[in-house]
């Protein structure tokens, strides 16, 4: 991608310096569509910030030349008119009053566009991560995208706004102050910017440096994080402690810190010894043009409110020139970490076309053709040349040894993954061509590694179909059909009982409770015509296993049914059965046929057998 060479290459030119400004309009953007309110009151704030400062040092020296002629007029006459001066003086109270207001109105925009912009661009990543397929989830590198996208990116587009309106307004300052001093002489106007380059190229340099290194180490970072999660989480809690690996672990997570931390020492002692040696020219030229200004004085060229003046003008002027320039540097930083944001943002993901509703011949159930597929990034094909056809009514298993391809089998039946090559047909129309949501309506399904998620249990079962979320009646009837109903009688709360730990009162079920809850979820989806079941009953006991799978055949009697186990009690009450070994299906047919072949089903159905005897 085009605009990520720029920063992945260590010497960025003059020309990609620049460019990497170009994530500004879009951060203001953003601001003036989150609330322009808000951000019309910060933009006027810091004009009026702007300017005033040079109307306090302007007032100065009328103050300071009305005292001395006021001096001048007690000494010669006995009397002096003092009103002057004192009006001076309370405008000038009254000019930072007004200051300190708009810098304080300024705090406050700000503090409300953090937190809406934070929402908003969390809310942007998240609705992102929806369109984004499975297989972006399994890539770490596009992980890793996400992971600094998270981490860093919502903070930035107010910092680069707030950064770019402080800008503006040390430019105004600046203006205002360049005016006045342009009558000492324009020389100060010069000494005075002069004096802020080199800490500003140094402050630039290091921003790049600090961004690239912030890029590389991010696996290292999500490592952090991960022991993180590891080592402060319920679910791991139980063997971390057995196994004794927190030590480990902690270890681990110190070594990573310690890595990173040698880096970040290195790179600010760079950064802040640089920043002094050069911030140093500024400094020396502050005092040179202090002592022309004061020498100017002593030989009468300038009044000594004049001298008061332009020495303040000077002062806050050296301010503004440096605050102007490690704004910039800070935009150039928050523009790298903006470039993230949208290289997440703008990461393209191409959408399923389809528009289909229902296919050309209803009734036709699922045919695979021939299909093949390999993950992205392996080498060897997980599944190869497998085909079959299940009709309404029928039941199918998968039987196979681990690692066999089963459960990617029913990834690409549920097209979270697309076939390499080859078809797969439901109701005579291809996968691909169907509507997602027509789609994903005909089908339930159960991965054995389900979600168990931290709401209510009546959510839980819920989750199965979004369309009746909340709708308790619904959460019955699926619970009545998953047999998780007699679980959720005896729970304090019922259908309302939270489930998991990690919020006030939860409750926490045992592994085949969760199943019985999962099953339930699966017929929420009462129009769903194909369900899908793997594993789902591995960690029930085999009363009911049974139980439930001659319930589950009643119920989808007129539906297609596909199970994955590797209980052969339960596969064998399957119409069909198909072995897959490593991708290819090697054997199929009824119970019956299987057993009759003598192959690798009669053979793994007798080696269980022989267990129970
Ligand atoms: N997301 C993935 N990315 C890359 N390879 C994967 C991915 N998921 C699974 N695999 C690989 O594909 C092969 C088949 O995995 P699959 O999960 O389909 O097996 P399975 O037959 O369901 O096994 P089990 O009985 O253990 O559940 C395995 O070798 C596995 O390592």
């Amino acid at each position: 991608m085009k605009h990520t060479t720029y920063m992945t290459e260590s010497d960025p030119s003059h020309k990609r310096y620049l460019d990497v400004f170009r994530y500004s309009r879009r951060a203001l953007e953003l601001v003036w569509t989150t609330s322009k309110q808000l951000a019309l009151i910060f933009a006027i704030l810091t004009l009026i910030a702007g300017i005033l400062p040079a109307a306090v040092a302007w007032i100065g020296q009328l103050i300071v030349d009305g005292v001395v002629t006021a001096i001048g007029q007690q000494q010669q006459t006995g009397t002096a008119d003092t009103t002057f001066v004192l009006l001076f003086v309370i405008a000038e109270a009254g000019v930072v009053a007004l200051i300190a207001g708009a810098q304080r109105g300024i705090s406050t925009c700000q503090a409300l566009l953090r937190a809406l912009m934070g929402q908003r661009i969390n809310t942007l990543i998240l609705e992102k991560a929806l369109t984004l397929k499975l297989s972006h989830f399994e890539d770490s590198e596009f992980y890793d995208k996400l992971t600094r996208a998270r981490r860093e990116a919502s903070t930035r587009p107010l910092s680069l706004v707030t950064r770019t309106f402080g800008l503006v307004q040390n430019g105004i300052s600046l203006v205002s102050y360049a005016i006045l001093l342009v009558q000492f002489s324009p020389w100060t106007v010069l000494i005075l910017i002069a004096g802020g380059v080199p800490e500003f190229l140094a402050e630039a340099k290091f921003s790049g440096d600090k961004f690239r290194l912030f890029r590389w180490r991010s696996p290292e970072t999500r490592m952090q994080m991960y022991l993180e999660t590891v080592l402060a989480r319920e679910d791991y809690a139980k063997e971390v402690k057995l196994f004794r690996l927190g030590p480990l672990l902690l270890r681990r997570y110190r070594a990573i810190f310690e890595k990173l931390f040698a880096e970040d020492r290195k790179l600010t002692l760079r950064r802040d010894s640089w920043g002094f040696f050069l911030g140093l020219i500024g400094t020396v030229a502050f005092y040179g043009a202090y002592s022309w200004i004061a020498l100017s004085a002593i030989k009468g060229v300038i009044s000594l409110g004049q001298m008061t003046m332009y020495l303040m003008l000077f002062k806050q002027g050296q301010s503004a020139v440096s605050a102007s320039l490690s704004a910039i540097s800070g935009m150039y930083e928050d523009n790298l970490y903006l470039s993230n944001l949208y290289e997440y943002l703008e990461q393209e993901v191409p959408q399923q076309a389809g528009l289909m509703q229902c296919g050309p011949q209803p009734g036709d159930g699922v045919r695979l053709e021939q299909v093949s597929f390999t993950y992205p990034g392996a080498e060897e094909p997980v599944l190869q040349e497998v085909s079959f056809h299940l009709q309404p009514g029928e039941s199918l298993a998968l039987v196979g040894e681990n690692g066999a391809g089963k459960t990617t089998l029913i990834k690409l039946l549920t097209r979270l993954y697309q076939p390499d090559s080859g078809r797969i047909l439901l109701d005579g129309l291809d996968l691909q061509k169907w509507q997602a949501d027509a789609l994903r309506s005909r089908i339930g399904v159960i991965f054995q590694d389900f979600g168990r998620y931290q709401f209510k249990v009546g959510e839980n079962i819920g989750a199965g179909d979004v369309n009746y979320f909340e709708d308790r009646q619904h959460w019955q009837q699926a619970a009545e059909k998953g047999m998780a109903d007699s679980i959720i009688e005896k729970l304090p709360e019922k259908y309302d009982t939270q489930l998991g730990k990690w919020f006030k009162g939860g409750r926490e079920l045992s592994g085949g409770q969760w199943q019985k809850i999962a099953l339930s979820r699966a017929f929420m989806r009462s129009e769903a015509d194909l369900l899908v079941l793997d594993e789902p009953t591995a960690t029930m006991d085999a009363a009911a296993e049974a139980t439930i799978f001659e319930h589950f055949r009643d119920l989808s009697r007129d539906k297609m049914t596909i199970l994955i186990s590797h209980r052969f009690s339960t596969v064998r009450m399957a119409d069909q059965i198909i072995v897959i070994e490593k991708g290819r299906i090697v054997e199929r047919g009824c119970h019956e046929q299987l057993m009759n072949q003598n192959g690798q089903y009669a053979y793994l159905f007798s080696l269980q057998a022989e267990g129970y005897r």
